[in-house]
């Protein structure tokens, strides 16, 4: 018997519109979850694998707490170059440990991959439906604004490399609204899985 591969739902939406609250929703339904943002704070964090690659190309931005997220931050989003520089080091090792969850979890009907960057990278061909987490462009900003050492001008140098929100929206198979209740979001995150177990939704 041909085993099916899981169904690959891509989780993406720009910043603060609630990617990570709508990931935990999902695997409180018991759905497997890539979190590609975790597993970069993994990836730079104490310890973290990828710290000599990037104190090699940025100098200064790691120690004993792994990277100076905030010094590399202002180094990068305002640098197209050295985010690319950061980027070509970070997500080839993300790609990897992307992998291998797929393979840990072949035999799951349904898998979640969050990926923040998933439209703006390309990502969306690897997955075969997209769900976007969006929010009303004052509700986001408020969020982000009320973050410890985040700027206005931080914000908008990282909207700004982001794919709109509206195209998102366009692009996406489901839009999950995040300027609701928790309660809204919980629901339509169980009607988008009840959607995806039928056959008809694969
Ligand atoms: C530069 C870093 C250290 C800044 O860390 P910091 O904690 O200040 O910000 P954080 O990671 O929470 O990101 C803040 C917001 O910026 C967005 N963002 C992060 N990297 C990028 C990028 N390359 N392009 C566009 N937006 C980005 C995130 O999705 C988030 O919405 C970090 O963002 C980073 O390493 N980015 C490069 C790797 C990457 O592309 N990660 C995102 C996808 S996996
Ligand atoms: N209905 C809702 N659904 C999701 N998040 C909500 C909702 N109502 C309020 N929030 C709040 O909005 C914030 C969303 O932040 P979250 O970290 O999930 O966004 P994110 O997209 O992962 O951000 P980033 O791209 O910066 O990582 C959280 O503080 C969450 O509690």
């Amino acid at each position: 018997m041909t085993s099916l591969a899981p169904l690959k739902l891509g989780l993406t939406g720009s910043i603060g519109m609630g990617k990570s609250t709508v990931a935990a929703m999902f695997a409180a339904e018991g759905v497997p979850v890539f979190d590609a943002d975790a597993e970069v704070h993994r990836l730079q964090g104490p310890d973290g694998a990828l710290l000599p690659a990037i104190e090699a190309a940025f100098p200064g931005m790691t120690g004993g707490q792994g990277v100076d997220r905030a010094a590399l931050g202002a180094r990068v989003f305002s640098d197209a170059a050295a985010l690319e520089a950061l980027e070509a080091i970070v997500h080839p090792a993300v790609a990897a440990l992307r992998e291998a969850f797929l393979t840990r979890h072949a035999a799951a009907p349904l898998v979640v991959l969050d990926i923040p960057l998933l439209f703006e990278r390309s990502g969306s061909a690897q997955v075969d439906r997209v769900a976007v987490v969006s929010a009303a462009p004052a509700v986001q900003r408020a969020r982000v604004l009320a973050r410890p050492g985040m700027t206005t001008e931080k914000f908008e140098a990282i909207v700004g490399k982001q794919l709109p929100d509206s195209e998102k929206r366009a692009r996406a198979d489901f839009v999950i609204p995040t300027d609701v209740p928790l309660e809204t979001t919980r629901a339509e995150v169980a009607r988008v899985i009840a959607c995806l177990r039928t056959p008809i939704g694969r």
